[in-house]
């Protein structure tokens, strides 16, 4: 059912919400709105304290370079260590494993859990992170003719430009476009970004699966039973078992947030920062993920796999052909997908926490024991080649072979399922930004004719 705001925002007539709806759409906006302020004095006060004190300085070589290594983003969701990896909220994976609620016979942190302690800082209890889960369920209703444009979406189109036209259209129904349409105050920018944020990854489950159904299994669009949001993207892609449900909902915690300057979080909170609404702003971090060296990786890992394995004729494949193979991919000025990252120096342990998921569920499936062989071969190597600042594994490494191995071998349908995840952390931090006031973002560039005359 669409909530009022959303109903009214679309055209539509309110209907009385459910009394598990109202109690539990009031629970995280509630606490969320008395953190504002707090945290508002808290940033006041910081940089009254610390406004002047230098971040860092940027060399000619940093302003060609991407702008690897310059600190200039305030990202209040996560933080990444280059050699201990994400930090969500300051809690580690193994952490947030250990103390984020879970479902109910499951050992993975539900990913309404994981959204609750990014947007509040705080670890929910059992029924706090229930209470998302039913609110929701309750926001999830994607109106009949948005269904009518994704399903008339052509099967050829890649399903990353199918899910960002079926957000675009969505769009129709921002509450902030609306209000600011409509002339609100800046101080309650954050009240709607909130509420398209809540609506927009409340209707992702049954936006992805459609672009699923649609694409790989001839429109049969399979509803949603209801249950927790992992539960149901894995339930509606077709995939009913506890195992594939335990896998979404690692899936979607594990690739919710890497910090704010990976290219979908920046590239949203760059768009947002225009007072783009979420909706829109969302669609930019999502084309940013669509890229090889990004959120892609993990399709390309796949693709890079199954040829490996067509080219030497099956599994197992020796160590020699294999690195025959990586030092082909090399020498053809291609990259190894999966390895090397622009932050972190070590093993990503977001790859850790994937093998682990697979030596308890899958130790034996072939394509599990390749990804382990190359973790072992491809950093030796990357690392020799002296330009290149990590030969470590990175996220994208080990997703696939997970997905494969219950059968989802479509792989490039796999960043689609990247960027469901990611709603999760751009759109908490995009509310943040609205909340704290957070300007236009406008960073200052040169020619290359200035650099040479002026330093
Ligand atoms: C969710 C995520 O986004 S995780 C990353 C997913 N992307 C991939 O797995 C793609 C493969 N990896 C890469 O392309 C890179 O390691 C990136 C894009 C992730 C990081 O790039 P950078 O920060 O520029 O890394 P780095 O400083 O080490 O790059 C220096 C050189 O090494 C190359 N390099 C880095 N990683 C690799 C790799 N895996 N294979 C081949 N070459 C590599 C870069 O292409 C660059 O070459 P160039 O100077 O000729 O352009
Ligand atoms: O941090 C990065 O640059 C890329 C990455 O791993 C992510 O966004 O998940």
């Amino acid at each position: 059912m669409l909530n009022t705001f959303a109903r009214r925002a679309l055209g539509l007539k309110p209907v009385a919400a459910t009394a598990v709806a109202t109690r539990s759409m009031s629970l995280l906006r509630k606490r969320v709105e008395e953190l504002i302020p707090e945290k508002q004095e808290e940033v006041k006060a910081v940089r009254a304290e610390k406004g002047d004190k230098v971040l860092c300085e940027v060399t000619v070589d940093q302003a060609y370079g991407g702008m690897r290594g310059v600190k200039s983003l305030v990202t209040e969701t996560s933080l990444l260590d280059p050699h201990e990896g994400i930090r969500f909220r300051g809690l580690s994976i193994p952490e947030c494993q250990e103390q984020l609620p879970k479902a109910a016979g499951g050992d993975e942190p539900l990913p309404e859990s994981l959204f609750w302690l990014l947007m509040t800082g705080e670890v929910p209890t059992q029924a706090e992170a229930e209470s998302l889960t039913e609110e929701w369920n309750a926001r999830s209703e994607v109106p009949e003719h948005i269904n009518k444009i994704i399903d008339s979406f052509p099967k050829t189109l890649h399903p990353m430009s199918q899910l960002v036209a079926a957000i675009g259209v969505l769009q129709e129904g921002s509450l902030f476009a609306k209000a600011y349409a409509d002339g609100v105050h800046k101080s309650k920018y954050w009240e709607t970004t909130y509420e398209d944020s809540m609506n927009l990854i409340a209707k992702l489950p049954n936006i992805s699966s459609r672009i699923y159904r649609n694409t790989y299994h001839n429109g049969d669009v399979i509803a949603s039973p209801g249950e927790d949001w992992g539960a149901n993207i894995a339930a509606q892609l077709g995939y009913d078992s506890h195992e594939v449900k335990e896998l979404m909902r690692l899936y979607m915690f594990l690739h919710s947030d890497h910090e704010g300057g990976n290219a979908s979080a920046h590239a949203t909170h760059l768009v947002g920062s225009t007072l783009s609404d979420p909706y829109l702003s969302f669609t930019a971090g999502v084309t940013a993920l669509a890229g090889p060296l990004h959120g892609l990786a993990n399709q390309e890992v796949l693709r890079w796999l199954n040829v490996v394995i067509d080219e030497v004729g099956g599994l197992p494949v020796s160590d020699e052909k294999l690195t025959e193979y990586i030092w082909d991919t090399l020498n053809s000025g291609r990259v190894v997908p999966g390895y090397g990252h622009a932050v972190l120096r070590t093993d990503d342990p977001r790859y850790t926490c994937q093998q682990q998921f697979a030596l308890k569920h899958m130790p034996e499936d072939p394509k599990f024991k390749l990804v382990k062989q190359l973790h072992e071969l491809v950093p030796p190597i990357l690392t020799s080649i002296p330009k290149i600042k990590s030969g470590a594994a990175n996220v994208d490494a080990h997703s696939g072979v997970l997905l494969t191995h219950y059968g989802l071998t479509e792989d490039n349908y796999y960043t689609v399922l990247f960027a469901t995840s990611r709603a999760l952390g751009v759109l908490a931090s995009l509310t943040w930004d609205r909340a704290l006031g957070l300007p236009l973002e406008r960073p200052k560039s040169y020619t290359t004719e200035w650099i040479k005359n002026n330093m």
